[in-house]
């Protein structure tokens, strides 16, 4: 085995070995180079280095190892990127290789480029919120991959990650992250051409430039622009003009160095109806999830929102609301509001009470129990199973899987203790749900694809 080729191969092994949305994640964004006999291999982030150490690093020695005849060569991450040509494995862009630093800053209010119009005469700018920057995102578990490839990107456009795709449920803060990316492209470079854009107005278009047969002053103006985001990009299914329209605007963006970033609520491949060749392209670059937020994330957020207002919230009462109001960080949000709003109405502090009082309806309706049936249903329909086998001795993966993820969410989101959990589910003794809780533990730990599934069958039974 050549030396050079060591990486390459170790990819291909690695392909081989884990599921395509791991790869993506984590294994794609890498980059490696032989330094004096050692394979040197360049994460993008921090966050990266300790993942890749910790779960990853076994299996590329173990794949270099192969490849050599068990003797590999010593195997060193570092932070950043390759100095000299490597054999880039990062995402695909027109110029990947390139090492650009982020231009100088400028503070700047947040407005860009000239919006479209099919009549041909307006020149609307298109704003991005200016709120929405990182330095009001708060970070934690959920969002922080995101995070970190967002800033990436953010730094340097057109040259980390293309596409970067973020999905997520409903509310979780895809808009508020790619748009944060906008506002900081902007300011540390005012003349880029930057358009934010939710896909149904990106239909519009398309339809617009139908009817006044401007597809020219259309294709113009998209293909002008320096980073296109376009969000909720599952409005294309079924729009088939959008989306070929889409897909010459994105060979052309990608071909020229621009950066694309893309939002949907599912990753591309499980985009019904989208276009295989836009569902490959989508996932060229990094795909990254963003999970709803843990309890502490939720107290986070509302403080932070709350200092927003000049209100200082109690963190009792940022604890009350956040153990009580789990759906999303919009919801979240909206009940801060009110709370603020019948604190100041009312002339009253704020106290677990008044927030109580504030909040009763929603409160009322959120406190609703999910009921194990319920969660066998949801699960079942989710994997595509009959709710009988949730009852049934069967043992296949594709059956115990799912009966282990409904007990497990069973037991975090009901009272019910483990043998009546274990009732519940044909009877089974409690050891079987407590080692259902502990298996799809360990998957959520170590595949993120099982975590994702995890987070949106929570989400869709909190909500
Ligand atoms: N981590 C966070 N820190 C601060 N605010 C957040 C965070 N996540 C979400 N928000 C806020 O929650 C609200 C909803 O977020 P956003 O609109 O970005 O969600 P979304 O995922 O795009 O939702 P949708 O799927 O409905 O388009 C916004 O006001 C946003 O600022």
């Amino acid at each position: 085995m050549q030396i050079e080729t060591l990486w390459p191969h170790c990819l291909n092994e690695l392909q081989q070995n884990l599921g395509a949305s791991q790869f993506n994640i984590w294994i794609k964004p890498l980059s490696a180079q032989m330094i004096d006999d050692t394979l040197v291999i360049a994460v993008p982030n921090q966050i990266f280095l300790q993942f890749i150490r910790d779960r990853y690093l076994g299996m590329i020695e173990m794949a270099a190892a192969k490849l050599c005849a068990g003797v590999p060569p010593p195997i060193e991450l570092k932070v950043g990127q390759m100095s000299a040509p490597a054999p880039r494995v990062a995402a695909r862009s027109a110029n990947a290789a390139s090492d650009e630093a982020a231009p100088a800053a400028a503070a700047a209010p947040v407005k860009t480029g000239k919006r479209f119009d099919a009549g041909g005469a307006s020149h609307e700018t298109t704003r991005l919120n200016p709120s929405h920057s990182f330095e009001t995102l708060v970070t934690g578990k959920a969002n922080q991959v995101a995070r970190a490839a967002a800033m990436q990107v953010a730094e340097n456009p057109g040259v980390s990650y293309n596409p970067l795709f973020v999905y997520g449920g409903v509310g979780l803060g895809k808009t508020h992250l790619i748009q944060a990316i906008g506002n900081f492209v902007h300011q540390h470079n005012p003349q880029a051409k930057i358009r934010y854009i939710h896909a149904e107005k990106y239909v519009q278009d398309v339809v617009k430039a139908y009817q006044h047969k401007s597809f020219d002053e259309f294709k113009r103006y998209y293909h002008s622009l320096d980073l296109l985001l376009v969000d909720d990009i599952q409005f294309f299914v079924g729009k088939d003009r959008t989306q070929e329209e889409f897909f010459y605007l994105f060979n052309a963006l990608l071909e020229s160095g621009k950066q694309i970033i893309l939002t949907s609520d599912k990753i591309p491949r499980e985009i019904d109806g989208l276009q295989e060749r836009l569902t490959s392209r989508f996932s060229w670059g990094l795909i990254v999830p963003i999970e709803p937020p843990e309890t502490e994330m939720r107290v986070a957020i509302l403080l932070k929102k709350a200092e927003a207002e000049h209100f200082k919230l109690d963190a009792n009462v940022a604890f009350f609301m956040a153990k009580n109001i789990r759906s999303n960080v919009r919801e979240l949000e909206g009940a801060l509001k009110r709370v603020l709003a019948y604190v100041r109405f009312t002339n009253q502090p704020i106290t677990v009470e008044s927030a109580k009082e504030a909040l009763r309806d929603i409160l009322a309706s959120g406190n609703r129990q999910v009921s194990v049936e319920n969660i066998q249903k949801t699960v079942a329909d989710f994997y595509k199973i009959k709710v009988a086998d949730m009852h049934s001795k069967k043992r296949t993966r594709d059956i115990a899987r799912p009966r282990q993820m409904a007990m497990t969410l069973t037991k975090e989101l009901t009272q019910m203790s483990l043998p009546a959990i274990g009732d519940a589910f044909g009877g089974r003794d409690h050891t079987t749900v407590l080692h259902a809780c502990r298996t799809i533990e360990e998957f959520r730990k170590n595949d993120s694809e099982m975590a994702h599934q995890y987070s949106v069958l929570l989400q869709m039974l909190r909500s």
